[in-house]
């Protein structure tokens, strides 16, 4: 196995990871376009991280402008094995108050205006998304929150709407009833990207608000999730150091399989297979196309 590199990607509110150690940044080119940024690279103890904000610096770019492929794309090329998404959503169930992490274990894409997959034309390959989010890394998660007496819950459906408006009220009743835990705009495709690209992923789902179908509260809007972001973000750095501190140096294999998910999903007989795209794949299914 390889060795294990910390892959950390930021969202609203989380721009920077305070608690890393040898900073350095680095420009990753990246064939699949432009990352939201350049990647920093640190270490925790002895865990290599590399952090990547998804919105960019000063929140520059919205949630269906991120180029997802370039940003998985560059992870990859920096060596990253597992990728802790720490996002803010909204929340369908009055016990997931803001503040709380929910260490969500299921996605439902309702996004349509965004690249979804490094494969098509010329190398199609069907990857499992059945458990999107590595049990084990999710494990790990869970118990850095526990020993920081950071409020969480493990498990609950994410649902990624292509925003960047907030829903209307019919489709936030509509979510909730259809049981969905949390909502918000950019953990996918990013989630079916990694996976692609045979890297783990974890979201830590940071509840800001109740979106709008709670009599109780007014409807969501920005000022709003800013103000429960800082700390929030104050717990992510937290968290993910705690995690840091006892995360394996090896990779370890991932029991829902995104280790290897490229073995079994590559469909196109090699004779007709792109030399272009297969070129842009080099980073991501290197592991299977040079064998
Ligand atoms: C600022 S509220 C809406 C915004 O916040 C969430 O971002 P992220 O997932 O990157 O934390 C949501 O998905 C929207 O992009
Ligand atoms: N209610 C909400 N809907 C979508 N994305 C969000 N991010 C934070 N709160 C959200």
């Amino acid at each position: 196995m390889a060795k294990a590199v910390l892959g950390v990607i930021g969202g609203s509110g989380v721009y920077d990871l305070p608690g890393m150690e040898d900073v350095r940044e680095e420009h990753i080119a990246s064939p699949w376009g432009e990352p939201s940024d350049a990647l920093r690279f640190g270490r925790i103890g002895q865990t290599q991280i590399v952090f990547l904000p998804r919105h960019g610096r000063g929140h520059k770019v919205s949630p269906s402008d991120i180029n997802y492929r370039a940003n998985i794309d560059a992870m990859k090329r920096a060596g990253v094995t597992d990728i802790v998404s720490l996002s803010a959503c909204g929340s369908f169930r009055e016990a997931l108050h803001p503040g709380l992490f929910v260490l969500v274990d299921q996605f439902v894409d309702r996004t349509h205006k965004r690249e979804s997959s490094f494969f098509g034309k010329g190398c199609v390959a069907h990857v499992s998304m059945a458990h999107p989010v590595g049990s084990a890394l999710q494990a790990r998660l869970a118990a850095a929150a526990e020993a920081e007496g950071i409020a969480h819950v493990k498990n609950g459906t994410y649902v990624c709407m292509e925003g960047p408006q907030f829903s209307s009220y019919a489709e936030s009743v509509t979510y909730k009833n259809l049981g969905y835990d949390v909502i918000g705009m950019t953990n996918m495709p990013e989630a079916k990207l990694a996976r692609e690209a045979e890297i783990t992923y974890a979201t830590v789902a940071m509840v800001t608000d109740y979106d709008c179908w709670h009599d109780g509260h007014d409807a969501v809007d920005v000022a709003a999730v800013v103000k429960v972001l800082r700390a929030n973000a104050e717990n992510a750095a937290r968290l993910v150091a705690r995690m840091a501190r006892d995360f394996p140096t090896e990779r370890e294999p991932c029991p829902n399989g995104s280790h290897n998910a490229l073995e079994v999903a590559i469909i196109t007989a090699p004779e007709a297979r792109d030399p272009e795209l297969m070129g842009k794949l080099d980073a991501v299914a290197g592991r299977v196309l040079q064998g």
